[in-house]
């Protein structure tokens, strides 16, 4: 499960929960604008924006799980098992594949509103990196401080959603998702009144009550909820300090422990790292299971007119500050 939000308070914050049962040894990577990206089918851009996200460095490419570059615009992936559905290329199509595809939003786009444009004519293959590494099923949130779509590549083909609440889980299709929260309007972060009945001397007993109903299991669509619920709700201050505090608050409500989700083999699924972009500084924070003291990599310290990708392994023990 994973779990992808936005949010905005002076500055734009984007990030995700990757959770899974296993990692793919993923580390932060900078993408300088020089780096020669090598599309399977669209030649190589020689020039484009510089990125910085989660990514796993195979043969010398970055295969990103999520990112954000130089102009603010953010994407990431997350599972779509059983509905993804990519195809082989096409005529007249941008053929890109799917590993491909956080590349070649982020190299060219300043916004969202501009890789919509760009969507229009892409096709996203089934092409592997190498044989032994099938494509990933995934769908995508890409956002800007101005709005956020979601592009699914299913069936009948490509399909793009504008995302009114800036929040993407897995499955089921997008579409459904939004229509779950339909069953939530009545929740609430105030104080709940006795619409039950006047007959009865109803009361809020506790705190908190107005959100009674809101799921708090580890599945997709309840994680949806919970980060929609949490996220429009959340209120902070706009420093970088409080805005980045309240953000890993928000992917918080969505976190998986190990225990509460078995896999397959006796395996658990938890929350790899959580991470939160600030999209207008070009700065990366993740946690890790394990380490949840916050680390940070900012894109501008890097020469980004280099051709070399800059790494930064994750920091993954825990950090215990002791005060005596
Ligand atoms: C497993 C990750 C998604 C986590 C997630 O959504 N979990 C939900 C679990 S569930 O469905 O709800 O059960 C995805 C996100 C990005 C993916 C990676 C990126 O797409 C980059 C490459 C792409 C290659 O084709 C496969 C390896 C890979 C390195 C991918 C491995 C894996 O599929 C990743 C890491």
């Amino acid at each position: 499960m994973c779990t992808a939000v936005t949010y905005c308070t002076r500055d734009f914050y984007f990030g995700r929960t990757l959770d899974y049962d296993r990692t793919f040894g993923e580390e932060v990577v900078v993408t300088p604008r020089k780096y020669p990206f090598k599309f399977r089918c669209m030649g190589t851009m020689e020039t484009h924006y510089a990125m910085i996200g989660m990514a796993h460095i195979a043969e010398g490419y970055p295969l990103y799980y999520e990112a954000v570059n130089e102009k603010g615009l953010c994407m990431a992936g997350l599972n779509f098992v059983g509905n993804a559905d990519y195809k082989k290329e096409m005529l007249d199509r941008d053929n890109v594949a799917q590993f491909e595809f956080i590349p070649w939003i982020l190299g060219q786009c300043d916004s969202a509103a501009q890789a919509s444009g760009l969507l229009e004519r892409i096709n996203l293959t089934d092409h592997r990196f190498y044989s032994e590494l099938p494509p990933a099923q995934l769908h995508w949130l890409i956002a800007d401080r101005h709005g956020a779509v979601t592009v699914e590549a299913v069936k009948d083909g490509i399909r793009v959603y504008d995302n009114p609440v800036g929040v993407l889980t897995n499955n089921p299709p997008f579409e459904e998702q939004m229509f779950q929260l339909n069953n939530y309007m009545h929740l609430s972060p105030k104080e709940p009144q006795n619409h039950f009945s006047e007959k009865l001397s109803l009361r809020a007993y506790s705190r908190g009550m107005g959100a009674l109903g809101l799921p708090g299991d580890l599945s997709s669509q309840s994680r949806f909820v919970r980060a929609a619920f949490t996220k429009m709700n959340a209120v902070s201050g706009d420093s970088e300090e409080e805005s980045v505090s309240q953000f890993f608050h928000i992917l918080g409500a969505v976190q998986n422990q190990r225990g509460c989700c078995q896999t397959d083999g006796g395996r658990y699924e938890i929350t790899i790292y959580t991470s939160c972009c600030n999209a207008d500084r070009g700065i990366y924070y993740y946690t890790t299971y394990e380490n949840h003291q916050i680390t940070a990599v900012d894109m501008f310290r890097e020469n980004l007119e280099e051709t070399q990708l800059a790494r930064y392994p994750l920091i993954t023990g825990e950090q215990i500050r002791w005060e005596n």
